[in-house]
């Protein structure tokens, strides 16, 4: 495993290789790592998505921007197969990922995704080397063979010494670094980050920006950030701004989106998926924490 370098290519300098489409797509003959099209969610009378196409590249990042109520992460959750759509396609390296059932969507985003949220995503009974073992025990890993790599993780991402310290013993931008290990730990294919910066300060989300962007591209994964934070978005290779459910010329007015709903935050669309859910941990643990 390699050390962060300075290969990446931080703020405000995008990839002038993979320009997008107005649509978000990418002029490429490849096929994308992941490739949507024509999106559309639906919540009840609530259209979240309204026609979206998007590609991801190999190894590439997207920042997607936007109002509240744009249907940021309601896109994240569809790319990432935690939302079914309404209507649309999504494949993964050309695989129909729409006609799975629910456990073989659960078992795609344990093996292929990693998931980075804005905050309360660790689980609080577990040491930090627990949680970012969690997932590789998960798919089969033995747990001393898991931990061994977790706190390689740990360490490249500076928390060496950290290991055995559970989230309430660790600030912020060490447990969102713990959270960045985590989702690298099974080397998925895509990682999906939403506001993965939003309860940080500005010096703290920076650092573990450049963290997830540097060490997501180590490792050949690509990556979704959901952000309002334009410093945050220009660490990203290519950026998407939504309006009302649909892909926008960046810098469009905001028309007022739908809004969320009345008594539901944004952090109700947030939550990990049921895949590390606590219902899981006494069975890889053994017993109750
Ligand atoms: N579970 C849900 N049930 C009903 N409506 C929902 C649900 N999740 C999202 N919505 C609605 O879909 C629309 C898009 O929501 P979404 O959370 O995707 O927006 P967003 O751009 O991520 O917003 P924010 O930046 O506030 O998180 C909003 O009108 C929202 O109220």
């Amino acid at each position: 495993m390699t050390q962060p370098t300075s290969s990446a290519r931080g703020p405000h300098a995008p990839d002038a290789t993979a320009p997008a489409s107005p649509a978000g797509t990418v002029r490429s003959g490849a096929v994308p790592r992941l490739a949507a099209r024509g999106l559309v969610h639906r919540f009840g009378d609530t259209t979240a998505l309204a026609g979206v196409d998007v590609d991801l590249t190999d190894g590439g990042s997207l920042a997607v921007m936007g109002p509240s109520g744009s249907g940021k992460s309601t896109l994240l959750h569809v790319l990432a197969g935690i939302l079914v759509p309404t209507a649309g396609t999504v494949h993964l390296r050309g695989t129909p990922v729409q006609g799975l059932s629910e456990r073989e969507r659960s078992l795609l985003r344990r093996r292929s995704y990693g998931f980075v949220f804005q905050h309360g995503q660790l689980l609080s009974e577990l040491s930090a080397r627990e949680n970012v073992a969690l997932p590789a025990m998960l798919l089969g890993t033995p747990r001393a063979e898991a931990e061994a790599a977790a706190d390689r993780w740990l360490a490249q991402l500076g928390l060496a010494g950290a290991e055995g310290r559970r989230p309430g013993e660790l600030s912020g931008g060490q447990a969102q670094r713990v959270a960045v290990a985590r989702a690298l730990a099974t080397h998925p294919d895509v990682v999906f980050a939403d506001e993965p910066t939003g309860a940080l300060d500005q010096a703290t989300g920076h650092d573990v920006m450049k963290l997830l962007v540097e060490t997501t591209r180590e490792v050949g994964a690509s990556l979704v950030v959901v952000t309002h934070d334009a410093d945050v978005a220009a660490w990203c290779d290519r950026r998407i701004d939504m309006r009302d459910g649909l892909v926008v010329a960046p810098g469009s007015t905001p028309s007022g989106g739908a809004g969320p709903r009345p008594g539901e935050g944004p952090a109700a669309a947030r939550r990990l998926p049921e895949d590390l859910g606590s219902a899981r941990v006494a069975d890889v643990f053994g017993g109750p924490r």
